[in-house]
């Protein structure tokens, strides 16, 4: 049995990151990033026009002469000189020579003459060379998750590829000969398993497998493909190494022990395993005991695995409720905060209790120790499942 800190640093003290690979950038979403992302040119690459109307090179009289005109899709070409305009739309490219753009609205135009009715100040109404991203300069960073607008930058940079780390791949087993699927009738369903699933349904990551397993024989067979074919193993239910029907016996035969058994309340029963690259995590049937190792003990590691940064978002807070209860480990609880105090009462805190994940925003950790009063300090976690 070990502590809850120093099974922390066990699990990601030898971890090491995954390799990496190039997708397509239409691939890239929500992958991590494996290198900075450095602009080879100037963006925009030449002076463009930010509105439409007449580029015009200042000073000049209110009356120039057009002299041409630069579309988005057929640029001019020609050098303006003063007392010459030549018609701009938005995202044209300016001429060269001019240095200002007058708005179509401020003009009145007779043939071949544009009359200014307000002259603008010089650099107005242009998007100039370099303003959005200048050579050299690094618009995302190694470990960061590309977002939409990622790609939207990566493609205006001309990018086609981008290197990103390879998916964690997950395997997912819930372990009980009492279980059901959720489309069975029955007592046991199994919800962790496709939980599970969906929290973990992200660009980065790639489940394996999702299944139930009901006797050793299964248990076996799928630790090993598992093993074969997987960064991270979880298991849920039969969590209790002693347990008669054999996830433990099965697992110290196929892994290697990191620890067994958490300091901590509710989710004691954890089991944490690792054969050659590929790790096991035996979690609790129970689901706030399962949630909870996940939050404490597997999210950090997916990010640790997969190249992104973490950390646990915690800082001190008081009781705004009582707790009175002995501790003999550190007890988690789950709530909310309300005017920087925190309130757990209206919330489950029992192990299998499903209510309070909804409305739960915080965890607040208690270390052993007697009942605590209102206003005890207490250590708080920001609760996110997001990976
Ligand atoms: N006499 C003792 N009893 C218990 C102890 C103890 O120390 N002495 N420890 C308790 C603690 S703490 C925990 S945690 C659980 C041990 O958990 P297990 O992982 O062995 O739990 P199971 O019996 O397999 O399951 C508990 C509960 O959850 C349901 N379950 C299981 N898998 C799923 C699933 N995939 N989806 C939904 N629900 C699932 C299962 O049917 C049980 O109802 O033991 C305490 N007991
Ligand atoms: O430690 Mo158990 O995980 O409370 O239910």
């Amino acid at each position: 049995m070990v502590d809850v800190e120093k099974a922390k640093i066990l699990i990601l003290q030898n971890a090491s990151l995954l390799g990496t690979e190039y997708v397509s950038l239409k691939d890239s979403i929500g992958r991590i990033l494996a290198e900075d992302i450095k602009v080879e040119e100037d963006v925009p690459a030449r002076n463009l026009s930010a509105m439409d109307g007449f580029a015009i090179k200042l000073p000049c009289d209110d009356k120039c002469k057009i002299i041409g005109e630069s579309r988005t899709e057929r640029p001019f070409l020609g050098e303006i000189s003063q007392n010459e305009a030549v018609k701009v739309s938005t995202g044209s490219v300016l001429p060269k020579g001019s240095n200002a753009v007058v708005l179509i609205e401020d003009t009145l135009v007779s043939s071949d003459v544009v009359y200014i009715k307000k002259m603008p100040l010089e650099g107005r109404n242009i998007f100039k060379m370099g303003e959005e991203y200048e050579a050299g300069s690094i618009v995302s960073y190694n470990g960061s998750k590309i977002s939409p607008f990622d790609f939207a930058t990566f493609c205006r940079l001309n990018k086609t590829k981008v290197k990103v780390f390879k998916k964690v791949k997950i395997s997912l087993l819930a372990v009980g000969k009492e279980l059901v699927s959720c489309e069975e009738e029955g007592l046991y369903k199994n919800f962790l398993t496709p939980t599970f699933e969906e929290i973990l349904r992200r660009p980065h990551i790639e489940i394996k497998r999702n299944i139930i397993c009901r006797n050793n024989y299964e248990i076996e067979g799928e630790l090993k493909k598992a093993l074969d074919d997987s960064d991270i193993i979880i298991s849920f239910g039969n969590a209790s190494f002693d347990s008669s029907d054999g996830l433990f016996p099965v697992v110290q035969k196929i892994f290697e022990p990191i620890f067994w058994r958490v300091k901590m309340q509710p989710g004691k029963s954890l089991m944490a395993f690792k054969k050659n690259k590929t790790y096991y995590f035996g979690l609790s049937g129970n689901v706030w005991a399962a949630v909870l190792g996940f939050y404490l003990f597997i999210r950090p590691l997916i990010f640790l695995l997969s190249g992104q940064d973490y950390k646990f978002k915690s800082f001190e807070s008081v009781l705004g409720e009582a707790f009175n209860k002995n501790s003999k480990e550190a007890r988690f609880l789950r709530g909310t905060l309300i005017d920087n105090k925190f309130y757990f009462k209206k919330f489950s805190q029992h192990s299998h209790s499903l209510k309070g994940f909804r409305d739960m925003t915080h965890i607040a950790m208690l270390n052993p120790g007697p009942p605590q009063d209102i206003g005890a300090k207490v250590r708080v976690f920001e609760f996110s499942l997001e990976v």
